[in-house]
């Protein structure tokens, strides 16, 4: 591993230099990796390591997302199988279902989990939630997770530019002495740019702390709160859409992706480098109290509570669209629309 400096503190990463596709080749070369389930992760995962050259089957049960596999190149009966089927021929069992289907589906699975097989997750949600889940693998398979931190739709799509996305990689049981070096060719065989070790416990705490909050929740949160003010005081929707929304994604989020905040403040004004140091300290300071409750509804199992009792019930897609329909039917991201069909290349 290759000990980097990350802010004044040194972690041990995995870069792609130090442990190539070659190597993932070899060692997942007289493996079946099979791929369960094609929602997200699923075709993002499946398709890189296709393209990637390893050796990979798709389970999943018919129907739409069944034929979203067959148009992505899988064939019936050759790369694409049904759930038991892919089950039967994997050695590696990429439990790829949402994370409430996961309890379901587990006794089908546990059935396949033969000796010396390996168990793969994106996520630490099952093994540590598994008093909720009961998804308690046998001991003699090898389970591991590599958990790429971003959509499986980016996976895809920037493995595809020639980029990868990051990934932590953890083991949670090695019962053949080489989980470790399964994980991480897995970790690499799916795309990943560099690789961070975590286990499965901080891997889900992190991860459903990130999603609630800056990455998608507490994101919407803000929006909607300038967006909202702006409104009230007289700003017309497409005033307030294009400075909350629009010149973020388009213009400054890029400039922070390419070098940090401060190039980022460094290309606007100084009028509003001024404002925004000013200000951003204010915004720590009335977020960080609700950031410390979500942390902990997460590390007390109450998210995982509520994830597994919402998304369980049968009827849990047409509720998320139902909510889903609500973003979309707001003003602000209706507004958001009419401004995305406006840019020049969209026209
Ligand atoms: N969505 C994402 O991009 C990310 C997901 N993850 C993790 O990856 C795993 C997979 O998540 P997603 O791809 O979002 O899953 P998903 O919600 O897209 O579902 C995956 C598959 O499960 C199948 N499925 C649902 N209920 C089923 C049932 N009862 N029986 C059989 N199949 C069923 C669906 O047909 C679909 O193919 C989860 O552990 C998730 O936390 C990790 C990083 C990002
Ligand atoms: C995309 C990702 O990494 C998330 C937000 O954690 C998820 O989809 O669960
Ligand atoms: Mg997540
Ligand atoms: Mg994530």
């Amino acid at each position: 591993m290759a000990k980097l400096n990350f802010g004044g503190v040194e972690e041990e990463v995995v870069t792609r230099e130090e442990f190539p596709l070659e190597k993932a080749r070899e060692v997942l070369g007289k493996e079946v990796v099979a791929v369960i389930g094609y929602g997200v992760q699923g075709p993002g995962q499946a398709m890189n390591m296709r393209d990637n050259g390893l050796p990979v089957i798709v389970g999943q049960r018919k129907g739409k997302t069944y034929d979203k596999a067959v148009a992505d190149g899988w064939v019936p009966g050759e790369t694409l199988f049904e759930i038991e089927e892919a089950l039967e021929k994997g050695t590696i069992i990429c439990y790829l279902l949402s994370d409430a289907a996961q309890i379901e589906l587990w006794p089908t699975v546990k059935k396949y989990l033969t000796p010396g097989k390996s168990l793969y997750f994106s996520h630490g949600f099952g093994i540590t939630y598994k008093e909720k889940t009961g998804i308690v693998p046998p001991a003699d398979v090898d389970v591991f997770l590599a958990a790429p931190k971003g959509s499986g739709t980016s996976l895809r799509r920037l493995f595809v530019e020639g980029k990868g996305l990051n990934s932590s990689f953890a083991v949670y049981q090695d019962a053949t002495g080489k989980a470790r070096e399964k994980c991480i060719a897995m970790a690499i065989g799916v795309g990943s740019g560099y690789l961070f070790e975590t286990d499965f416990y901080k891997e889900v705490s992190s991860d459903l702390t990130g999603e609630r909050g800056t990455l998608m929740g507490a994101i919407q949160g803000i929006f909607a709160a300038q967006y909202e003010v702006l409104r009230a005081n007289g700003h017309s929707p497409s005033e307030a859409f294009n400075e909350t929304v629009e010149e973020l994604t388009q213009s400054l989020m890029p400039l922070v992706a390419e070098n940090g905040m401060d190039w980022m403040y460094a290309n606007c004004s100084t009028t509003a480098q001024r404002g925004a140091l000013d200000w951003w300290k204010p915004f720590r300071d009335a977020t960080k109290p609700i950031f410390e409750k979500l942390y902990n509804s997460v590390i007390t199992q109450n998210e995982a509570a509520i994830s597994i009792e919402r998304n369980s019930q049968p009827d849990y897609r047409e509720k998320l669209e139902v909510e889903l329909a609500e973003l979309r039917d707001s003003e602000m991201w209706r507004a958001g629309r009419t401004v995305r069909s406006l840019r020049p290349e969209n026209n």
